[in-house]
């Protein structure tokens, strides 16, 4: 099976080379040493599947980007058809099914006011709550992360069903906050990733089965969207023009294409699982990398004060940092950048599939192949970014202080899959994070510093850490 794909390590049987990826946590360092031995293009096997890794920016732009539509598919996934009753939303489909409902959601976000006033105004509301949680706790030795965790929660559920989790429904908020630790705990364990993606050998693991462990909290979390969808469907206005949040955009396109006689597009089925994936792949991402982003600055000597001097020249005050302040604010802009390159939340991408026949470097790769663009190792290339491993926000200043672009930054990936959520959780990384430094003077709590430590587990996942904060304008 391996003679006609491009030379990469020697799998072992049943298991590939997915232990190499679970003994090296957070689980990139061995595709950089693969990417030094076998170069740009290589073949990892998960158990008994090989996916093709694209493993340079450049290969990536001729392949992902330049003929992206022969890149575009997913690899069928069988947990994940398990875990959904079928194939639905918008992460795991492919063909007309994706591309409407990934158009449909591109849409329904620009229409929510992404890069207008309206979507900066509800992450605003989100901010000021912060302000208010934390100052009730000036002074003090606070944990930090997990009233920004109730933060980015309200902009995505109140971006979906319309709702923030304030101060009467904190029992569900910490239902589901509860549900997303126990999917970062469990789901990311090695046992689970060999159950998943080494199944053969997965079934003769001692201990509980993939089923059983996710059998309620799958259940608990589909009971969440239907009982959301459920509640929308009663109260919607099918003759307002405006919807209010996405799960009634849903509802009225689903009307539209009923009405044409074709119920099987926009499904109830695919609601669900539209608004799983928008819930997950919004919330953990930019909560995980903002959560870092403070860590990363606290650990770092001189960064800080630089974040300060900034806003100090450009605000000058306590009034609320805007995007309007953003082209103004270029250190703010590079702390940014280099928590997303160090954060690098993805050890390896979602797994891709491709459409046609194909020829990469001289390799002939077949229609169906899985194909991976190995982002997180282009954002730790030592050749683009010297002392990878260091926090360094100036590598995107230049001399004269402005901001660089640098193309190797792709914490979105590439290609026609790039994340549709990108426009959202810049927003979002910056206002949160700019106002959270313009207002307060952060220092180590009695524990010390936070931890940016990640051989622990595979995967990067929020730090839970206290902190001191002083208000610096009073
Ligand atoms: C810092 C925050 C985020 C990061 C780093 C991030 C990163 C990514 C990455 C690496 C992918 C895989 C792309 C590929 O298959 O090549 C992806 C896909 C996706 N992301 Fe994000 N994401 C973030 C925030 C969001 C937000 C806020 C949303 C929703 C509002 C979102 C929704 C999605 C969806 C639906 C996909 C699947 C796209 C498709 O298959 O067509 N993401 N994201």
């Amino acid at each position: 099976k391996r003679r006609n794909l491009p030379p990469g390590p020697i799998p072992l049987p049943l298991i590939g080379n997915l232990q190499s990826m679970l003994l090296e946590k957070p689980g990139y360092e061995c595709f950089r040493r693969w990417n030094k031995q076998f170069g740009d293009l290589y073949t990892f096997w998960m158990g008994n599947t090989p996916y093709v890794i694209v493993s340079s920016y450049e290969l990536m732009k001729e392949t992902f980007i330049r003929d992206g539509d022969t890149y575009k598919d997913k690899f069928p996934q069988p947990f994940n058809e398990k875990f959904r009753g079928g194939i639905f939303g918008i992460i795991e489909t492919n063909g007309h099914l994706w591309n409407t409902h990934r158009r449909f959601a591109l849409s329904t976000l620009r229409d929510f006011g992404l890069g207008k006033d309206l979507m900066q105004e509800k992450i605003l509301i989100e901010v000021e709550d912060i302000f208010r949680k934390y100052d009730a706790q000036i002074d003090k030795d606070m944990e930090i992360s997990t009233i920004l965790h109730n933060a980015i929660a309200n902009v995505i559920n109140q971006t979906i069903f319309g709702y923030r989790f304030d101060e009467s429904n904190q029992e569900e908020y910490k239902k589901l906050k509860h549900l997303i630790e126990f999917q970062e705990n469990v789901f990311t364990s090695a046992k689970v990733t060999v159950q998943v993606f080494a199944p053969k050998l997965g079934k003769i693991l001692p201990g509980e089965s993939l089923e059983d462990l996710m059998k309620d909290w799958k259940n608990s979390f589909y009971d969440f969207f239907n009982t959301q969808i459920e509640n929308h469907r009663q109260k919607i206005d099918f003759d307002s023009e405006e919807s209010q949040d996405y799960a009634e955009a849903y509802l009225k396109e689903q009307k539209k294409y009923e009405a044409l006689g074709d119920t099987e597009l926009f499904s109830n089925k695919q609601l669900s699982n539209t608004c799983l994936d928008l819930w997950f792949a919004g919330l953990s991402t930019t909560n995980t990398t903002a959560n870092w982003t403070i860590c990363y600055v606290m650990n770092t000597p001189g960064v800080l004060e630089k974040i300060h001097d900034e806003l100090d020249k450009v605000v000058g005050s306590d009034r609320l940092v805007t995007t309007a302040d953003k082209n103004n604010l270029p250190y703010m802009n590079a702390v940014i950048n280099e928590s997303q390159r160090c954060t690098n939340i993805v050890p390896i991408n979602l797994f891709h599939a491709t459409t046609r026949d194909t020829v990469i470097n001289g390799y002939p790769v077949k229609k169906g192949t899985g194909v991976i663009a190995q982002i997180s190792t282009v954002m730790l290339d030592e050749k683009v970014f010297p002392e990878p491993y260091k926090f360094k926000p100036e590598r995107f200043i230049d001399e004269s202080g402005k901001l660089i672009k640098v193309d190797e930054l792709v914490p979105f990936s590439i290609g026609k899959r790039q994340c549709p959520g990108e426009g959202l959780a810049r927003m979002e990384l910056f206002l949160f994070i700019a106002n959270f430094f313009n207002r307060y003077q952060i220092s180590p709590s009695s524990e010390g510093l936070p931890s940016i430590d990640k051989s622990e587990r595979v995967g990067v996942f929020p730090r839970k850490f206290n902190a001191i904060l002083k208000k610096r304008h009073v």
